[in-house]
């Protein structure tokens, strides 16, 4: 069975933040994911989850200074010691809302580099990398939560140090945790990779979270290149029992767009 979140940072824009939590759940939604809470109080999001009865599924965990650029700490030499905070800040948080998932992002390399130093910086974030996620996943399973990593395309987030599928299994081995796992995202993968349903029965018993859009525009995921309906059939069979997070960004009215949703209980 397909169950969709909708991704509150990306969907219903049409409202103030806390109240698309109720634009969601009136449209079917029975989970919600966003980028961030932090500039909310934990108690202002359990109340808006409670009241709406839908379930926080995902967020990130602090990701260092977003409008400045930055877009994750987890693999940043020098900055271990903001890592760790944003590892117990997130965990806080997820604790709140009992959120199961948190994502770590793993951050930029450093730019202008010559080949010779962006191997070097490579091979120090790759390192940085493991470390972070060792000491992330070990305190997210003494809360009980799942930690996950997510390939990013580099055209969207030029830079980011994850960006293919089979690093990130490379990392999930690395680090070893089994509260370690992908978020796989298959707006990303079909831009960096394709073959979608190959890398899902492949990456299935490493996933976490799936989540979905249109490609190349992250319009709905029934306008562009993709066909879902074949992929989601796919993910159902394949007994997945997790989230499909819908972080894609509407066309237009978010509401008039989510007819794709009707078949997996969504109501346009
Ligand atoms: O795919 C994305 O953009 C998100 O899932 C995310 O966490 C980082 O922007
Ligand atoms: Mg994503």
């Amino acid at each position: 069975m397909i169950r969709l979140a909708a991704n509150l940072s990306m969907l219903f824009q049409e409202h103030a933040f806390l109240d698309r939590f109720a634009a969601a759940a009136d449209a079917g939604f029975t989970g919600v994911e966003y980028l961030f809470p932090y500039v909310h109080s934990p108690e202002a999001l359990r109340t808006a989850l409670n009241e709406n009865g839908v379930e926080q599924v995902l967020f990130n965990l602090p990701p260092g200074d977003w409008a400045a650029g930055e877009r994750g700490l987890a693999s940043l030499p020098g900055r271990e010691a903001e890592f760790r905070d944003a590892v117990i800040e997130g965990l806080r948080y997820a604790a709140q809302l009992d959120c199961s998932r948190v994502h770590a992002m793993a951050g930029l390399l450093p730019e202008d580099a010559d080949a010779r130093t962006q191997a070097e910086a490579r091979e120090a974030h790759h390192a940085t990398y493991l470390a972070n996620l060792r000491f992330a996943a070990g305190e997210a399973a003494k809360a009980g939560r799942t930690l996950l990593i997510e390939p990013i395309n580099t055209r969207d987030m030029p830079g980011y140090f994850l960006s293919r599928q089979d690093q990130a299994v490379a990392v999930l081995e690395a680090v070893g945790a089994n509260n370690l796992r992908l978020q796989f995202d298959l707006y990303h993968c079909q831009i960096m990779e394709g073959d979608l349903i190959r890398h899902l029965e492949r990456l299935l018993p490493h996933i976490g979270h799936v989540q979905i859009a249109g490609v190349p525009e992250r319009h709905e995921p029934d306008i562009g290149e993709v066909h879902y309906p074949a992929v989601l059939e796919r993910l159902a069979a394949l007994d997945y029992r997790g989230w499909v997070g819908c972080e894609y960004r509407p066309a237009a009215d978010t509401r008039d767009g989510l007819g794709w949703g009707r078949d997996y209980g969504l109501q346009p």
